[in-house]
C-alpha cells in the first residue's frame, strides 16, 4: 500500500485529521509518574502507552519526537522501538526525527527509519540542500516531511526571507518539493506550523497536492479557525497534530488518562471543518 493510501485511510477510519505527538518530558510526566532526576524508561513506557490506548479513538496519527525518547539515554532507543511497536497498525507513524545531511549519511539514516524502525514517515531539515531527501525517496510505502515553514519564531530567519525573484525561501522549497514528487515513488508532504497561518498560502500553492504535518495547535497558541481558513483550497491531507497540550492534560490529576482522553475528543471535534473534506 502506497504511503498515500494509508493516510488516505487512517483519516478516514478515524474521522479525524488529528496528530497526537509523543514527546515524553520527564519533568511533565503525570505526579504518580513524575521523577524529574532519574529517567525510568518503564514509566515512560507505561505512560506512553496509557496515551496511545486512550487517543487511539481520536487520531488518525502519533508523531513520537525523536528528542524526547534520546534524552533518556541509552535506553531511549528501546523505549522508542517499543513505542513503535505499541502504536496500532492502521494508524500513521511519524518519526519526528529532522535529519538532514551528506547522501552517505543519510542512507544510514534512511536505514534506521524505514528498514529498522520501519515507521511510516520521517520528518527532515532540507537545509543542506535537496540531494540530501534523495536516499529516503526510495519506497511507495514511506512519506517524507520536509520542514518547509515551522512553527517557531525562527521561521523569521530563514525561512519567510525573501528570495531575488520575490518568493521566500518557504515558496522556494514547496516549489521544489513538488518538482521532485514527480520523481519519486516516496509521498513527499510538507511540515507548515499553524502559527504561520497568515503567511502559508504561497507556500501550499507551490504543491497543492502535498500531506501537510502542522504542528502549533495547543501550547504554541495556533488558531483552528485560521488554519481552516488557509487550508479551503488545498487538496493534500493535513495531519495537525498536538502534543503538550493532549498528553500532559490532568496531569496533576489521578484521573489524567481521561483528561487526555477528553482534550484529544475536543481537538478532534475542533478540527472537523478541517477533517469533513477528507472523510
Ligand atoms: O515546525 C515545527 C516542527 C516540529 N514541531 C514539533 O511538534 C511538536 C509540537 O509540540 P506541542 O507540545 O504541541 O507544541 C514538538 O514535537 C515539536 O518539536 C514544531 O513544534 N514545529
Amino acid at each position: 500500500m502506497t504511503f498515500k493510501d494509508k493516510l488516505a485511510e487512517a483519516v478516514q477510519e478515524a474521522e479525524s485529521t488529528l496528530c497526537v505527538g509523543l514527546d515524553p518530558n520527564l519533568d511533565l510526566l503525570p505526579a504518580g509518574l513524575r521523577n524529574k532526576d532519574i529517567a525510568d524508561p518503564a514509566k515512560v513506557s507505561r505512560f506512553l502507552k496509557k496515551v496511545i490506548d486512550v487517543t487511539r479513538e481520536y487520531c488518525a496519527a502519533y508523531k513520537p519526537n525523536l528528542g524526547f525518547f534520546e534524552a533518556l539515554g541509552p535506553d531511549g532507543w528501546d523505549t522508542f522501538q517499543e513505542i513503535v511497536d505499541y502504536l496500532p497498525p492502521d494508524k500513521i507513524i511519524i518519526a519526528d526525527a529532522k535529519r538532514g545531511d551528506i547522501s552517505s549519511t543519510a542512507e544510514h539514516y534512511a536505514r534506521a527509519f524505514f528498514e529498522h524502525f520501519d515507521v511510516d514517515a520521517i520528518t527532515l531539515n532540507p537545509l543542506m540542500g535537496f540531494e540530501t531527501l534523495d536516499p529516503f525517496l526510495e519506497e511507495p510505502g514511506k512519506g517524507v516531511y520536509t520542514l518547509t515553514l515551522t512553527s517557531n519564531p525562527g521561521a523569521e530567519d530563514i525561512l519567510l526571507k525573501k528570495l531575488p525573484d520575490g518568493d521566500t525561501v518557504s515558496a522556494y522549497i514547496a516549489q521544489r518539493l513538488r518538482q521532485r514528487q514527480d520523481k519519486s515513488p516516496t509521498t513527499l508532504g510538507m511540515v507548515v506550523g499553524a502559527t504561520k497561518a497568515p503567511d502559508l498560502q504561497p507556500v501550499i500553492m507551490h504543491f497543492p497536492a502535498a500531506p501537510l504535518l502542522i504542528p502549533g495547535v495547543g501550547k504554541q497558541g495556533g488558531s483552528v479557525v485560521e488554519l481552516a481558513e488557509a487550508l479551503a483550497n488545498h487538496r493534500g491531507i493535513p495531519l495537525i497534530n498536538s502534543s503538550r497540550s493532549i498528553i500532559y492534560a490532568g496531569s496533576e490529576s489521578q484521573q489524567w488518562p481521561k483528561e487526555v482522553a477528553r482534550s484529544a475528543k475536543n481537538l478532534k471535534q475542533q478540527l472537523s471543518p478541517i477533517t469533513k473534506k477528507y472523510v
